[in-house]
């Protein structure tokens, strides 16, 4: 199978009785491979309850969520603990680096918390994906707020993970620096960027899959698709979007 996560009949009820508020509702979704989907939508539409549900942090009312081929609903709260640090990365609009480790301490970070211990040349394979392999031995305190969100995706992507969740991710950067990123991204998803030694390891053909939410429509016009959520459904998509088609038609679920 094709898809990195495939979503089924999603739904997502929060409280019950007349105070229910339906986040999600009967949303059918599939991220196939090395895609990079933006998730768009006004305030409260669902986005951040549907990549909540995708990336398995929240159980959905119902409706199934596949991530590689399995179906998370069925796994048991350690097993998802688990699987969703080995299969999935998520970054923040903060960039939540732990002040006191290195660039590599970081991103080996993923690897320690699994009980593995994290191998240099996978460490800087990752730093290499974001162009930081000669950044490995900063802290976070000597990198710019751009390099230390590249340093969050290269601890995202060290467990290589199926799919790449990301929420505002440009969201405290200027706009220099955030498109910079957002280069960075598209590249992980095209084809792999390498660096160094780490260009020659054949392993690294597999293209990245992201999910990205964002309310900038420049921002989501670095991905293939946008789909647009309204009132907790999917209400359309557009494919090798324009920051003026997707603002367009976020004016237009404004009004409607
Ligand atoms: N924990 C919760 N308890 C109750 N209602 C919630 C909870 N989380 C979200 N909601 C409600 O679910 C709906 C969808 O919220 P969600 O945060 O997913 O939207 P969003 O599109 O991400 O919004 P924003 O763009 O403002 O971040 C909203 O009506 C919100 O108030």
């Amino acid at each position: 199978m094709d898809d990195a996560v495939r979503l089924e009949s999603l739904t997502k009820t929060y409280g019950s009785g007349t105070g229910a508020v339906s986040a999600l509702r009967e949303v059918d979704l599939s991220f196939p491979r090395g895609s990079f989907t933006a998730v768009m939508g006004p305030s409260g539409s669902g986005k951040s309850t549907l990549l909540q549900c995708a990336a398995g942090l929240d159980r959905p009312t119902s409706g199934r969520v596949f991530i590689d081929g399995t179906d998370i609903g069925g796994l048991n709260e350690t097993r998802l603990t688990e699987f969703r640090r080995e299969s999935t990365g998520f970054v923040f609009q903060a960039f939540n680096l732990l002040p006191s480790l290195t660039a590599a301490q970081n991103v080996g970070l993923p690897l320690r918390l699994a009980g593995r211990k994290p191998g240099r040349k996978t460490v800087l394979r990752a730093l290499a994906q974001v162009g930081l392999e000669d950044q490995a031995g900063k802290r976070p305190s000597q990198l710019s707020g751009g390099q230390q969100q590249r340093v969050a995706v290269a601890r995202a992507l060290v467990t290589r993970p199926a799919v790449l969740f990301a929420d505002e991710p440009t969201g405290a950067l200027d706009i220099t620096t955030g498109r910079e990123l957002l280069e960075v991204l598209r590249k992980l998803v095209g084809s792999p960027v390498m660096g160094g030694q780490a260009a020659d390891d054949p392993e690294l053909v597999e293209p990245t899959t992201i999910v990205m939410v964002t309310h900038d429509p420049n921002v989501a016009s670095y991905a293939d698709r946008v789909v647009f959520l309204a009132d907790g459904a999917l209400v359309g998509e557009l494919t090798t979007p324009t920051a003026e088609a997707v603002a367009a038609r976020m004016t237009d679920l404004a009004v409607s």
